[in-house]
């Protein structure tokens, strides 16, 4: 059977989409989904994206593979792409700008902007240690400027969850960090029961944050969005930053705000198109 996808990246944070529009299961499967996101036996990517048909009247469902094969329960970057995929598939017949996708973190509102930037409803943080979730904290309390010993060092840890889960610690320098050694160590920590993706922040002013992340399920990547979300949300928590911020990631900058109004958190960014192709 041949199955058609396109590849698209959000900062460089990179994804195979399929048009999965009829059937509410995913094509492949995990292990296919790995083979496919292998830099040097596959097509190369940080995870396999589905378009599903929408559930709980929404108009799409999102499904996403982790390049382990795990599921994740939201993807910032993924959902953008999603997005210009399903203006791609829809062509002339599109009649909206915002989509409302059902993800495993709730619906999730992404909106095609004139300038091409796709802007994001990302929902409201979870900030209790039992939605992280972790055990570092008692379940009904907030884990901020928690310590974490981990390779012979106290790290001071902000937990958010955007549907999935992040730990943030702040540091002088994220140049400075080696992700390779101490990305596993906190994604693997026993504290984390669902694993965890670990972002670094350096802060260079208060609307101005550069960051690092090692994820959950796919190592150091070029960009996480739902990591910037939970990294704006620790700074506005720890006071190092205001609630609208740059966030700049290796692959490039995403503007983040964590509204005052509705207290829900707003990513814009892009989505690009790289090639499609025949399975
Ligand atoms: N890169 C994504 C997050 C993808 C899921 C993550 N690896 C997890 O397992 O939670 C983003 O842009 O948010």
């Amino acid at each position: 059977m041949a199955i058609e996808f396109t590849k698209y990246h959000g900062l460089g944070n990179d994804f195979i989409l399929i048009d999965n529009r009829s059937s509410s299961l995913p094509v492949l499967t995990p292990e296919q989904a790995v083979k496919l996101c292998d830099r040097h036996f596959g097509i190369g990517a940080d995870g396999v994206i589905f378009a599903l048909p929408g559930e709980n009247g929404t108009d799409y469902t999102m499904r996403i593979f982790n390049s382990d094969g795990s599921e994740p329960e939201m993807c910032g970057n993924g959902i953008r792409c999603l997005a210009g995929f399903l203006a791609d598939l829809e062509g002339e017949s599109r009649n909206k700008d915002l989509y409302r996708i059902h993800t495993l973190a709730g619906t999730i509102a992404p909106q095609l902007m004139p300038d091409g930037q796709v802007k994001v409803d990302m929902g409201l943080p979870r900030l209790l240690a039992r939605e992280i979730p972790t055990t570092i904290a008692p379940a009904e309390e907030k884990v901020i400027k928690q310590p974490l010993e981990l390779a012979e060092r106290i790290w001071n840890i902000t937990c958010v969850s955007m549907g999935n889960p992040h730990c943030i610690t702040f540091v002088e320098d994220v140049a400075a960090i080696p992700l390779e050694t101490i990305g596993p160590q906190f994604e693997h920590h026993p504290v984390f029961p669902q694993r965890i993706n670990t972002e670094f922040i350096q802060v260079v002013s208060r609307d101005y944050l550069k960051m690092r992340v090692w994820e959950r399920g796919a190592g150091i990547t070029l960009a996480c969005g739902t990591g910037a979300c939970a990294s704006l949300v620790a700074g506005v928590l720890t006071d190092k930053c205001d609630r609208t911020a740059t966030v700049e990631l290796p692959g490039g900058p995403l503007q983040i705000e964590w509204s005052e109004i509705d207290q829900r958190v707003y990513m814009t960014g892009p989505a690009e198109r790289v090639f499609t192709g025949k399975l």
